[in-house]
């Protein structure tokens, strides 16, 4: 499945098959001897009493991550179309939280992913006492970044550029990835402000490398551009992949999350 370009193995284990262990997530993700995903998701029995499932993420590279916006849609996906709900609002537990999920049709679904988190300490980011809107790094190659930090569950950190196409991801992204700022690493987003109801972004994922979407980084770079006053509430965030619509009505707010999702293929792979 993909949502936005953003692709996943679904693997759907609610009969209680264990995950896949690292080493088979990175074969799983390889793109000449695998199937090839950006990541792989694991559709697991409901952790809690109102939901209808839940699901874990795993990176290409056989890491775990809390938290996939576009991930989230497919799971929402896979689940209707192997008829587990008619509800069009259910429920969803992944390793972030419960997710109130809105079916809208035509592959369309909207998730609520969590209330955006500053504090250094939940993002993680380590030796950096109190949030600050902006923060500054020197990195190996000498040269100076400013970014924004945020946690939706995961670790993001939003850098504004004039010109997504023209900015360093793959060099700046994995140079800030490494920093000792982020003891869990992060992923990086390149955001630039068309206007104040739309963004283009561009994002280097943490256990990846650059998506062609990345749910969780649209609402990372919402809040972080929000917060300082760069965009209004509502915002279309256009990826390479695909566009996102993003809502975060207040700072104590979930970032709503709305965005397509696509069927690729379905079938059996024997390791
Ligand atoms: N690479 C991310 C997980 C996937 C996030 C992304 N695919 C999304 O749609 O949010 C991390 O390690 O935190």
């Amino acid at each position: 499945m993909h949502g936005a370009g953003n692709d996943f193995v679904v693997l759907d284990l609610r009969d209680g098959a264990s995950p896949p262990a690292p080493h088979l997530c990175r074969a799983l993700a390889d793109r000449h001897t695998g199937v090839g995903c950006d990541q792989i998701l694991t559709i697991e029995p409901a952790a809690g009493a109102g939901s209808l499932a839940s699901y874990r993420i795993w990176n290409a590279d056989g890491s775990a991550s809390a938290q996939c916006g576009n991930g989230a849609r497919c799971v929402a996906a896979w689940l209707v179309r192997a008829g587990a709900t008619r509800e069009p609002r259910f429920h969803l537990d992944s390793p972030a939280g419960t997710h109130v999920v809105d079916v809208l049709g035509g592959g369309r679904y909207r998730v609520a992913m969590g209330v955006p988190r500053f504090d250094p300490a939940q993002v993680p980011m380590l030796g950096v006492a109190q949030p600050q809107a902006l923060y500054e790094t020197a990195l190996d190659e000498g040269e100076h970044v400013r970014f924004g930090a945020v946690s939706m569950g995961n670790p993001h950190a939003v850098i504004e550029v004039d010109d997504v196409d023209a900015a360093p991801v793959r060099t700046l992204g994995p140079a800030l990835q490494v920093s000792p700022l982020f003891p869990q690493s992060a992923n990086i987003g390149f955001a630039q402000v068309v206007d104040r109801g739309r963004i283009r972004l561009r994002v280097f994922e943490r256990g990846v490398g650059e998506t062609l979407a990345c749910g969780s980084g649209a609402c990372a770079a919402v809040a972080v551009l929000a917060r300082r006053g760069r965009v209004d509430r509502e915002v279309v965030v256009a990826l390479a992949g695909g566009e996102l619509h993003i809502a975060w009505p207040d700072d104590a707010a979930q970032v709503a999350m709305t965005g397509p999702t696509a069927f690729v293929f379905e079938g059996e792979w024997t390791a």
